[in-house]
């Protein structure tokens, strides 16, 4: 079965959205600004005749050619990090400020990790949580690349992270980047959809919503937690933030998306969600020339 046959109901454009997922996606690398502004990183490469072009929503992103080889002098030296478009997007709306204290919550390879870390100024403290040693090896060495130091990571499963870590304190924000189907991901791996099932997305949402739930508990009344899949399926995505917004003191805030996004659905296969669903934001890649994505904001204790 091909799982995009299931959003033809949802999609404004299906031959527009159909022909993106099939187009390769355009190579993306954030400025690290721990290590350089924008501007030396444009001048280091075109040194290299490496051409940019600016990202005209994120001050950070730089879009270079497709035949680009990935090392070059400002990405070894920890200027560069390669990320795609939309994954900027999670830490961009939680926005965290230098001194806070933030649960990033399945954090590896890193991308985001490193990135609230530029918008933290290394400073406070960051604790990037992953269940996978193996990729708990690369968000090391990307740490380490690319010079964040106000980092703690825990190598734990992050349904039982401690509600406490601070003596009784919790955490200001958390980043909740879960494990999913990747179905949003399929013009970077054609291969996407091999593995794919409605058990296996039924399966992942229960990790999700444990994930999830547990970062909401984690975070001090006042706080933000920011959900976020690459996925187009509504059973991880709305129906997971439907689920604790339910279960769990917290609501979804309005976000103010700085790309082109529609609505979360407040309806899927039969079942409705809470109204407020519709301040969650859907990403789809004919709209921006991204791949897909689902961003959800939190507020927590309210
Ligand atoms: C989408 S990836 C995270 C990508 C990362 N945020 C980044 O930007 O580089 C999801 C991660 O969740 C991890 N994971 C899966 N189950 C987990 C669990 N129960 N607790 C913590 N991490 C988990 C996986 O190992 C994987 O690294």
């Amino acid at each position: 079965m091909d799982p995009l046959d299931r959003y033809e109901s949802v999609i404004d454009d299906v031959p527009a959205f159909r022909a993106a997922c099939e187009r390769p996606l355009p190579t993306v690398v954030r400025v690290n600004t721990l290590r350089a502004t924008r501007s030396a990183a444009e001048r280091e490469l075109a040194e290299s005749d490496i051409a940019t072009e600016r990202v005209d929503w994120h001050p950070d992103l730089l879009r270079l050619p497709d035949d680009q080889p990935g090392a070059n002098w400002p990405y070894v030296h920890g200027w560069l990090h390669g990320q795609e478009e939309v994954s900027a997007l999670p830490a961009t709306v939680l926005d965290p400020s230098p001194g806070d204290r933030v649960w990033d919550a399945c954090a590896a390879p890193g991308s985001k990790t490193t990135q609230l870390a530029a918008l933290m100024d290394d400073r406070g403290l960051l604790v990037g949580t992953d269940a996978n040693l193996g990729r708990i090896s690369a968000l090391r060495s990307n740490a380490e690349r690319l010079g964040v130091t106000n980092l703690a990571i825990t190598h734990e499963d992050a349904r039982t992270h401690s509600l406490a870590p601070f003596g009784g304190d919790s955490y200001d924000h958390a980043l909740v980047d879960v494990p999913c189907s990747c179905e949003g991901t399929v013009r970077k791996n054609p291969d996407a959809f091999e593995e794919w099932s409605l058990d296996r997305v039924r399966s992942i949402a229960g990790v999700q919503k444990g994930i999830l739930s547990r970062a909401i508990q984690a975070t001090r009344p006042g706080g933000t937690v920011v959900y976020s899949t690459c996925t187009f399926a509504p059973e991880e995505n709305e129906r997971v933030v439907d689920h604790v917004v339910e279960t769990e003191t917290c609501r979804p805030v309005a976000i103010d998306l700085p790309l082109d996004g529609t609505d979360g659905l407040t309806a899927w296969d039969g079942e409705d969600f809470d109204d407020r669903l519709t301040r969650t934001r859907r990403v789809y890649p004919h709209h921006n020339d991204t791949g897909g994505f689902f961003v959800a904001k939190l507020a927590v204790g309210e």
